[in-house]
């Protein structure tokens, strides 16, 4: 890994940023802190901004105000390949390049590993081979990439980024278009990664109770600022649920891992009492 983390220095670290479009202004400084070694999850509503701050992150845009550092140094001061070998984005809507093959669409991952000086290696070959063992795709290696199917065609962005083997990664709703089997995939693929090899990653995720599962810490986004920010269960309550998706729920432990659960409750059964309590009855 190239960054040599301390103990004061975030990973990543929006200083009262302000992001916009024209003159549609979607954050005004905001400051935000993203800790070494997490996984942190941006939750909130449909257009509250989490792809926005993730781009922001990732050097895809540029604040009109502020600064985004990377392990302390603003991210404006370093070139594009030095920004890459320290973080991989999935974004949210990738253009599959047409005539490549799964393998050379993943190996695209290891260039910024490359130089004049420092050509294809063996350990190129083995962190592709790796990645596309973990994300299932060994035999779809071949395949044209625009044949996959929608998951299949997820699950190749998500092995690019991970041949990146970068410090930070960030990943815009990873399991868009994956069944329910191939989004514990991909979410153990991650946080196993970032417990094995000390990664930062942040993500975007719409599903709250796998966001708390799989996350060390949930920032939720809305009305142009952070409207809750900690632990899963210090987060993920019906409070906070109302406030930023205008939605009534439970939160229940999950049997099995004890994360929090969210149980959605459709306003127009509120007046009716619970299953169990009709059954009982
Ligand atoms: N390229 C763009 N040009 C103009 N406006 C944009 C652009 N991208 C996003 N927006 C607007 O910025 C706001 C935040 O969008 P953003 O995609 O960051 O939200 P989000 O929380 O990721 O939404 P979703 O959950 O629907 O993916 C929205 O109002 C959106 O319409």
């Amino acid at each position: 890994m190239n960054s040599t983390p301390d103990a004061t220095t975030a990973a990543l670290e929006a200083r009262a940023i302000t992001l916009a479009y024209d003159r549609n202004i979607i954050f005004e400084g905001l400051d935000l802190r993203i800790e070494h070694g997490q996984v942190t999850t941006l939750i909130g509503a449909n257009g509250s901004g989490k792809s926005t701050l993730l781009r922001a992150f990732g050097r895809l845009i540029a604040p009109s105000a502020g600064t985004v550092e990377i392990d302390g140094e603003s991210m404006r001061s370093l070139s594009a390949k030095e920004v890459a070998r320290r973080l991989s984005i999935l974004p949210q809507k990738p253009l599959t390049p047409s005539a490549t093959s799964v393998r050379d669409l993943i190996s695209r991952g290891r260039h910024p590993h490359q130089s004049l000086w420092r050509p294809w290696r063996p350990e190129d070959s083995l962190a592709v081979d790796a990645a596309l063992e973990a994300t299932g795709l060994v035999e779809l290696a071949d395949r044209e990439a625009g044949s996959l199917s929608g998951g299949q065609l997820q699950r190749a962005w998500v092995a690019l980024v991970l041949t990146q083997q970068t410090p930070t990664i960030l990943l815009d709703e990873p399991t868009t278009f994956l069944d329910l089997s191939h989004q514990l995939e991909v979410l153990r693929l991650v946080r196993s990664i970032n417990r094995e090899q000390g990664s930062t990653v942040v993500m975007v995720l719409h599903d709250l109770t796998l966001a708390g599962r799989y996350s060390d810490r949930l920032v939720v986004v809305g009305g142009g600022r952070v409207i809750a920010d900690g632990a899963p269960w210090e987060v993920l309550t019906a409070e906070t649920l109302r406030e930023a998706f205008d939605l009534e729920a439970m939160v229940i432990p999950d049997p099995h891992t004890g994360s929090p659960m969210v149980v959605p409750i459709d306003a127009a059964e509120l007046s009716e009492p619970p299953v169990y309590s009709r059954s009982l009855g």
